[in-house]
This record gives structure tokens, C-alpha cells and sequence, in this order.
């Protein structure tokens, strides 16, 4: 008797093709409407599964295969006691199921309405992948175009079947991943953001050559059906997105999206090993990044840059002396364009994408789990900031003390951040201890530090912090506030000329 194939594909991709090579070997092709009509209509000899159930397909394709003369024939071992319990019902064994699934990502991702989506959960389909990988022995079960090959050997190897049964319900279970996040992420049940299990979604968009370094394999994945403004960028000149570049670009996209939210200007955010390292607002993209760059020129060097408006032809060639890795921007005008691609080739130069979709947790790995947390996005706006000193910060002092803030929630702690006019001029950012990270930021402005203001993101224990800053010229110091010590760091500040002003939440970022 010819062996039984039965295919049922949403993504008809290199199905009529592959259809027709199993038949001129010899199989007999079972299909579901869709794909019998495809392949019907494409010449195919084919065989609608309705004949073989007996009955039509009902409830608009929600019940096609699910049928025990289908799942009888996927199921049965190949041995005398199944195979006759099959013969009684008049059945016959199946021996290639070739499915994908109803494409629910993608109705996701278009925004489909709520009956659509639900309507695009398969089941007939996940069903027959799993009755056909659990019996791999002697089915063979194919879930993706790129394996079709393998299935037109004569004689399929143990090992491939298995790799093939593996495959399957890999395929499956993100599928069903796929389903519940998209039913929690609907449901008005907010527990549910950290509930008991918790199972990523996530697919794999882009190799990377390595991980953070060389001898780390390192892959980039997409969660659920979420788009994102770097997962998702255009990258319109340059070499290959590396690892790290992907995570920096993060990084200084994300910074300079929130302070492009509260700054009237431009934004520039250079950001060097997931740290900012010069941030800056101007009224146009040129001066701004020059304004980030001479914030630090040493720590720029080999840079990831972000800016909140379009690189044009004068914001790019300002770029000329300074070697970065990465420049990220809503939009580059087709002259910069050209000039980056002739004078800077290996710059990945980066239109970003949009953020949809994007989940609330932050996941951080530990040794054999994660650590699960919802992410820092408390603006600005949420903060009821109180001055607690007898001097009040001017309002050049207030702008900078906001800018300043944005800056250090982005930083690695202990982070603190001078700023001044728009421009960070000192940072000290992942040092140990808090007084460091004071002392690293002070040094790195220097003389600029004269006039400037200081943000931290996490209060201070002592008043070292209020003192250094007041004898390098600080004027405003920003903080959590909330120490044992407050009133004595208070006092300091009341002593030494300066404002205070308390946020009372703090931005620890590890
Ligand atoms: N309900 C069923 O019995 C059933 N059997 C197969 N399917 C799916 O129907 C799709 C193919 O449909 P068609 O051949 O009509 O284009 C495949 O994605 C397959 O996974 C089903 N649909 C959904 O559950």
C-alpha cells in the first residue's frame, strides 16, 4: 500500500512543489481545503481529508482533522496489535504529517481585532504535529519549508527523525507561548505581569558573529510579536549589528527617547558599555552631538550614538573625526547618507524602528533563572520633587536637574551626573561605592563642574557627596533622599549655598 502523507499548511511556501515530489515517489497526498485546493488546482494528485474522515469540514475549519481516522493513523505503532485495531475500523497508518500553523503572531502584529486573533488559535494543526512527533518512529513530522528536503530521501534516519519530533514541538509550545501571552497580556488581571510560570516567547531575528565576546555564541530574539526600535531598525549603511551594538543602541535609544519627550531641542546620547558617556540638547542634531562629544571626548571614541531628529549633511560630516561603532536616528537624509557610506563605511548607520507591543517585564539572568522585575519607566512627571533647602534652584537649575535625572536613571549604579546648560559634564557611572562615582564625575568636569548640577540616583549615606560637590563649584544637587543621615546631608547643603531637592524614588539600575 502507498505511504499516506497528509499536509495541511497556512503558509503554503513550497508546498505544491513538494507535494508533487512525494506523489512521483510513489505517496499518497491527504490535504485540508486550502491546501487540497492549491494543490488540486497546481495538478497534484491529492485526497481531501473529508473523504478520509467521512465527514465535511464544520464550525468554519475549526473541526477538519480531528478525527480518529486521522489522529488513529498518525498514533498507531507500527506493530501487528495496533495496526489491526486500525484495519477493523477500516483505517490505514499515516506516515508524513506536514503542517504549520494558523498564523497568529502575524494576526497579532497587524493589530487584528479580538475574534480574529482567537479565531487564528490553531488546533486541528498543534494536534497532528504532536500526535505525528510523538510517534517520530514512524512518522515523519515536518513544521517548517526548510525540511521539506529531508523528507524526499529514501530512507529518513532515527536521528534526523527525532531532531525533526524536537523541532516540532519546539514549534508548538512557542506557539502556545504565543497564545498566552497575548491572552495575558489582554486580560485586566494585572497579577498575571508576574504570574507563578511565566514563559518566554522568544524567537530568533538575527545572528550575531559572537556574543559579548568571541568565544560566546550570541543570537538576537524577538518576544512575543513585540517590534522594537532597534530589533527592528533599518540599518541603511555599515557592517553587520554585533552584540554588543545591539544592546548599546538600546540603550542610548531608549535615553535619548525619553529626554526627546521632555527637552524642547535636539538630543544627542553617546553611550559607551550600556553607559551614557555625553548627553546633550541643542537646537539641532549637529550641535548636540557636538555638545555630547566634547562632554567626553576620550570616552566617545568608539561610541554608540543616538540623536532624536534626522542626520543631515552637516550633523554627519561634524561626525568626521570621531570613530563610532553606531549611529541610530529617526531619519538620515539621503546626502549624509551618502556621505557616511563613502567616508565612514563601517559605521552601522541605524533608522530606528518603532517600539509596539513592548512587554513590561525586565528579565536579567541568573545562574540557572532570571530575575523578573516591571520596568523603571517612572518619568519625570510622576516625581513630587521637594526642595529642602533654604536656597531654591533656579529655573536653568530646575532644567538641568531634569535632564540631569533622565541621564542617571540610564546609568549603571552608583551613578552621578553633573550637568549644566543641557550638557552632561562629569559622570561617574557603575562605581562601587557612591563616593567614587561622585569623585569620578567631579574630576571628569573639571572646571565645568563651576556652575553645574548634580544628580544621584540613589540617596546619599553621608554628606561627602555635598561637600565635594559644593567645593568644586555645584551648585543644585538632585537625590532620592530617605537616608538615616538626611538631615545632616540637608545641613550641609544649607551650610555650603546650595539647593537640595529630594525626589524621593530612586533609579538603582545594576
Ligand atoms: N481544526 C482542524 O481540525 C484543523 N486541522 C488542520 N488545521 C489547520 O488548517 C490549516 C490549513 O488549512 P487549509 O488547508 O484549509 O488552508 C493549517 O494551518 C492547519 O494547522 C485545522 N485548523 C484549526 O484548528
Amino acid at each position: 500500500m502507498a505511504r499516506r502523507a497528509l499536509i495541511s499548511v497556512s503558509d503554503k511556501t513550497g508546498v505544491v512543489d513538494f507535494a508533487r515530489a512525494l506523489t512521483a515517489r510513489g505517496w499518497e497526498v491527504l490535504s485540508t481545503g486550502g491546501t487540497f485546493q492549491a494543490l488540486q488546482a497546481a495538478g497534484v494528485p491529492v485526497t481531501a481529508v473529508s473523504d478520509v474522515t467521512g465527514f465535511p469540514e464544520m464550525l468554519d475549519g475549526r473541526v477538519k482533522t480531528l478525527h480518529p481516522a486521522i489522529h488513529g493513523g498518525i498514533l498507531a505503532r507500527r506493530e501487528e496489535g495496533h495496526l489491526n485495531q486500525l484495519s477493523q475500523q477500516g483505517f490505514a497508518t499515516i506516515d508524513l504529517v506536514c503542517v504549520n500553523l494558523y498564523p497568529f503572531r502575524e494576526t497579532v502584529a497587524r493589530g487584528a481585532p479580538d475574534p480574529d486573533v482567537i479565531e487564528n488559535i490553531d488546533i486541528g494543526g498543534p494536534a497532528m504535529i504532536r500526535s505525528a512527533a510523538k510517534n517520530h518512529g514512524g512518522v515523519l513530522v515536518l513544521v517548517d519549508p526548510a525540511d521539506y528536503p529531508v523528507a524526499l530521501q529514501d530512507d529518513v534516519p532515527p536521528q534526523e527523525r527525532r531532531r525533526l519530533a524536537a523541532k516540532a514541538y519546539r514549534h508548538t509550545s512557542e506557539y502556545d507561548a504565543a497564545i498566552t501571552a497575548y491572552l495575558e497580556g489582554t486580560s485586566d488581571e494585572l497579577p498575571t505581569r508576574l504570574p507563578e510560570r511565566l514563559t518566554l516567547d522568544l524567537h530568533r531575528v538575527a545572528q550575531v558573529r559572537y556574543g559579548e565576546n568571541p568565544h560566546q555564541p550570541g543570537a538576537i530574539y524577538r518576544w512575543g510579536a513585540a517590534r522594537g526600535p532597534i530589533l527592528d531598525a533599518q540599518v541603511v549603511a555599515g557592517k553587520a549589528m554585533s552584540f554588543n551594538n545591539y544592546a548599546d543602541a538600546d540603550a542610548a535609544w531608549s535615553l535619548c527617547q525619553e529626554l526627546a519627550a521632555q527637552e524642547d531641542g535636539a538630543v544627542c546620547v553617546a553611550v559607551k558599555h550600556a553607559n551614557p558617556c555625553g548627553v546633550a540638547v541643542a537646537a539641532d542634531v549637529r550641535v548636540a552631538w557636538e555638545r555630547a562629544r566634547d562632554a567626553d571626548t576620550l570616552s566617545v571614541f568608539g561610541g554608540v550614538v543616538a540623536v532624536s531628529r534626522p542626520v543631515d549633511f552637516a550633523a554627519a560630516q561634524a561626525m568626521r573625526g570621531t570613530f563610532l561603532e553606531v549611529l541610530i536616528a529617526p531619519e538620515v537624509t539621503p546626502d549624509a547618507l551618502a556621505w557616511f557610506a563613502e567616508k565612514k563605511p563601517d559605521l552601522r548607520v541605524l533608522v530606528a524602528g518603532p517600539a509596539q507591543g513592548v512587554s513590561v517585564l525586565d528579565v536579567r539572568p541568573l545562574t540557572g533563572g532570571f530575575a523578573v522585575q516591571e520596568r523603571d519607566t517612572r518619568p519625570w512627571d510622576d516625581l513630587c520633587p521637594e526642595v529642602v533647602t533654604g536656597r531654591q534652584p533656579t529655573d536653568q537649575e530646575w532644567a538641568d536637574l531634569r535632564f540631569a535625572w533622565a541621564t542617571v536613571k540610564y546609568a549603571r549604579s552608583n551613578a552621578v551626573v553633573l550637568a549644566q546648560d543641557g550638557v552632561t559634564v562629569g559622570l561617574g557611572t557603575g562605581a562601587v561605592s557612591r563616593i567614587w562615582a561622585a569623585e569620578r564625575a567631579v574630576a571628569n568636569a573639571g572646571e565645568r563642574a563651576r556652575g553645574a548640577v548634580l544628580a544621584s540616583e540613589a540617596f546619599f549615606p553621608f554628606d561627602d557627596v555635598v561637600r565635594l560637590a559644593a567645593a568644586a563649584g555645584v551648585t543644585a544637587v538632585l537625590q532620592p533622599g530617605g537616608a538615616k543621615r538626611d538631615p545632616e546631608v540637608i545641613a550641609a547643603a544649607n551650610e555650603l549655598g546650595l539647593s537640595m531637592v529630594l525626589t524621593g524614588s530612586r533609579h538603582f539600575r545594576h
